[in-house]
């Protein structure tokens, strides 16, 4: 690719196998999710999340994403049990959405796409860093909660609100205080499969925790999200929209489910 990866004609996801060869690996994320076909397993432990409001650190607009960001230098914040064994850090969470409602999402559910997901991003605590962590195959654990349209959710509001601070790719802003747990929907149940980082590097070092059920957005709060820029402060402005990879070739994985 002449430029840096995106989300556009010549930098999308069809070219990103151009500079990052492991786009056609055997364990590449999203997929789509045949609820019919993943298997119940009941040795699967129950997810347990723990994640402390104090360790919020701030929000950026990375240019593909905006994210909120965590420090992680203790394991205030944390995923354990699930398919996981050990300790994974929460690092950052971001969202992926459409440009219309009736699209967004990366993984899918038989077919069906939602206007956006959230993605929840930890680090197994064994390797030194998430960087470290990031090249090995039980490095990371992402916890994916799609939205689904209907009442304006008053949690989400609170990140919404700080879009306006960081409109366009490089800018960050002030955020803490912010309690991850009240995005997450009432049950844990969750699908679970070995995939990938489903933007470059695209590295196959992602334990995937996709919760099976969604919570809520509302279209007022959808047309936020699509405010943001991918560009920057002085470029010609393209809003940050459709920043989602399509789902992947599933390759012989099994999808597991927490749940009968
Ligand atoms: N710099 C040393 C190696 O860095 C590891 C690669 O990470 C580069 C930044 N990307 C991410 O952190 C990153 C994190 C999560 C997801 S996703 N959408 O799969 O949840 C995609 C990307
Ligand atoms: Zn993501």
């Amino acid at each position: 690719m002449s430029h840096g990866w995106g989300y556009g004609r010549t930098n999308g996801p069809a070219n990103w196998v151009e500079e990052f060869p492991v786009a056609n690996g055997p364990r590449q994320s999203p997929i789509n999710i045949v609820p019919n076909e993943a298997q119940y397993d009941s040795s699967l432990k129950p997810l347990r999340l723990k994640y402390d409001p104090s360790n919020t650190m701030g929000i950026l607009n990375n240019g593909h994403s905006f994210q909120v960001e965590f420090t992680d230098d203790t394991d205030s914040s944390t995923l354990t049990g699930g398919p996981v064994s050990g300790t994974y850090r929460l690092k950052q969470f971001h969202f992926h959405w459409g440009a219309s409602d009736d699209r967004g999402s990366e993984h899918t559910v038989n077919g069906i796409k939602f206007p956006c997901e959230l993605h929840l991003v930890h680090w197994n605590t064994k390797y030194p860093n998430f960087g470290e962590a990031a090249s090995e195959p039980d490095g990371l654990a992402v916890v994916g909660v799609f939205l689904k349209i209907g009442p304006a959710n008053p949690r989400l509001q609170k990140v919404l609100d700080a879009l306006d601070a960081i409109k366009a790719k490089g800018k960050e802003t002030t955020f803490s205080n912010f309690d991850a747990k009240t995005l997450l929907p009432p049950s844990l149940r969750y699908w679970t499969y070995e995939g990938s980082l489903t933007t470059p590097p695209l590295l196959e070092s992602v334990t995937w925790i996709v919760l099976k059920e969604p919570i809520s957005v509302s279209p007022a709060q959808m047309a936020i999200f699509r405010k943001l820029l991918f560009t920057e402060e002085e470029e010609v402005p393209y809003h940050m929209v459709d920043n989602f990879r399509p789902p992947q070739p599933l390759k012989g994985r099994e999808v597991r489910a927490s749940f009968k």
